[in-house]
């Protein structure tokens, strides 16, 4: 284990308006690591990933990150500007320093990893939700974060669509062409595509963490039993 970490956070709550929406959370994240939350409807795995983005500062508690460490974000639904996709790209790789020139140029083979060069000049808004999907991907990817960060990437895709992304994803945290592994943290509440994509699994309930544990372990229904009532019972649940 590296003596430092890629982010840890210790005694951290988040109070909004009257709700605590975490609760005294205690987590550390080493680079390589891809970490699923999962947990029901408002247990707080939104207000996670955006406390480990810096979007929420902690109430209580502290969250310390790797310094420098250059992270991206990708929500349920892209936000893509009116502009064509390739500036969309091209416009993150600007943001972050890069000539207009470069950044062109690093837009346009971020776009054909993910399999969109062709529609480089469309405009972002003509094309489907699972393009669009993969053009923030692409816009992502191209910062070479160290850190992505997603919010249910594929909830409101098409099965085909969701398929694509996820294989993607999968890719993205092996790509072998990155200075060093990826660290994925994603929120979903698709079960399969945790036991797929995951290497490790925190469920979240009432913005408690209730279990931390190693993929295989978390879908290992006797050890849950035993140790783990609450996630084995959201496990259940979601399966049935
Ligand atoms: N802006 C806000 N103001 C007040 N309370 C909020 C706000 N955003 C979220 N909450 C509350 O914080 C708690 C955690 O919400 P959060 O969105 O993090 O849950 P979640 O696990 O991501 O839910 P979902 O699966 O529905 O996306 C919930 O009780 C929610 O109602």
């Amino acid at each position: 284990m590296n003596a430092v970490p890629l982010l840890q956070l210790r005694g951290l709550s988040l109070r909004l308006g009257p709700v605590w929406a975490l609760r005294d959370l205690n987590l550390r994240l080493e680079a390589g690591e891809r970490l699923a939350l999962v947990g029901a409807n408002g247990s707080g795995k939104t207000s996670l990933l955006r406390v480990l983005n810096g979007l929420r500062p902690p109430s209580a508690g502290s969250l310390s990150w790797r310094q420098p460490l250059r992270q991206a974000m990708l929500f349920q639904r892209p936000h893509l500007l009116r502009c064509s996709v390739r500036h969309n790209v091209a416009l993150g790789l600007w943001l972050a320093g890069q000539s207009w020139r470069q950044a062109r140029k690093r837009a346009l083979l971020a776009l054909e990893r993910v399999g969109l060069a062709e529609l480089a000049d469309r405009r972002a808004s003509a094309l489907s939700g699972g393009q669009q999907q993969r053009v923030a991907l692409a816009r992502a990817w191209a910062l070479e974060p160290q850190l992505l960060l997603l919010d249910e990437p594929t909830a409101s895709l098409d099965p085909h669509a969701k398929r694509e992304v996820e294989a993607l994803l999968g890719q993205i945290s092996r790509d072998a062409t990155q200075p060093e592994p990826m660290t994925l943290v994603f929120a979903s509440h698709n079960l399969g595509q945790v036991k797929r994509l995951a290497s490790r699994v925190i469920y979240l309930e009432g913005g408690r963490i209730l279990a931390d544990l190693p993929v295989n372990d978390f879908f290992n229904d006797a050890l849950l039993a035993g140790n783990y009532p609450e996630a084995q019972a959201f496990v259940r649940g979601e399966v049935a």
